[in-house]
């Protein structure tokens, strides 16, 4: 059983994700909980070398689902349900929404296949038909035009960030696929002043009872 708060955030590349972040753990700790921030790809040594592949070296979706997952196993073993054990915070820039969006909805994955993945990598060792997934998870929304004007000039593109907008729209319908089918979802408009956004992230943790 864990006692933490697994609290993930999600949404395109420029949706504005990396911009609340700092502020969703100083929320937290102010609050005198203690927060294990991480991300994916990524999260343990293994997963940043694997996030390096993914997001620079051409491959296969299969290729690529096959790597994120593995690197989400030893996320999930080494440090996230450790962390939630600890009763921390865990905040999480991505999880498996992403993988969801990305490689089924922007490539066209199967998505019986990340099911599959989902329910491997993410069981609970103790309760093989219990799933490990965010209690909340902050959907940034945001219209993909804007994301790539909020991007454009940024610094050299990652291989999704190099992506066209179609690529995106699939991705931004990835996401709201996902968020119909699980409550745990919570829509922030993204396509709002910065000040607004974080606005809207407050009154869901409060409407959410978790801050
Ligand atoms: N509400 C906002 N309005 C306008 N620009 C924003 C807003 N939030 C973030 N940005 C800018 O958009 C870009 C992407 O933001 P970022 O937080 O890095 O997005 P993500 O982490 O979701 O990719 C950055 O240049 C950031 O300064
Ligand atoms: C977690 C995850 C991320 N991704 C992609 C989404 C992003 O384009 C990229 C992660 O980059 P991102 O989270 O945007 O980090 P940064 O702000 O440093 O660019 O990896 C997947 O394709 N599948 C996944 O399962």
């Amino acid at each position: 059983m864990t006692t933490g708060l697994f609290l993930s955030l999600e949404g395109i590349d420029g949706a504005g994700k990396s911009s609340h972040i700092d502020a969703l753990e100083a929320l937290f700790r102010g609050q005198g909980r203690a927060v294990t921030r991480t991300r994916e790809p990524g999260g343990t040594p293994l997963g940043e070398t694997l996030r390096t592949l993914v997001l620079n070296e051409p491959m296969d979706p299969l290729t690529e689902s096959l790597l994120v997952f593995a690197a989400r196993r030893e996320h999930v073993l080494q440090v996230i349900v450790p962390a939630l054990k600890r009763g921390d915070v865990v905040l999480c820039d991505r999880f498996t929404d992403a993988t969801f969006a990305y490689q089924g909805a922007g490539r066209g994955f199967d998505l019986g296949v990340l099911g599959m993945l989902e329910r491997w990598v993410q069981a609970d060792p103790a309760h093989a038909d219990v799933l490990l997934q965010p209690g909340l998870t902050l959907w940034f929304d945001l219209p993909p035009e804007i994301a790539a004007e909020r991007l454009a000039g940024a610094r050299l593109p990652d291989k999704f960030e190099a992506q066209p907008v179609e690529f995106f729209r699939r991705v931004a319908q990835g996401y709201a696929d996902r968020a119909a089918a699980a409550p745990r979802f919570a829509r922030i408009d993204a396509d709002r002043p910065r000040e607004q956004v974080w606005q809207q992230i407050e009154s869901t943790l409060q409407a959410r009872g978790v801050a």
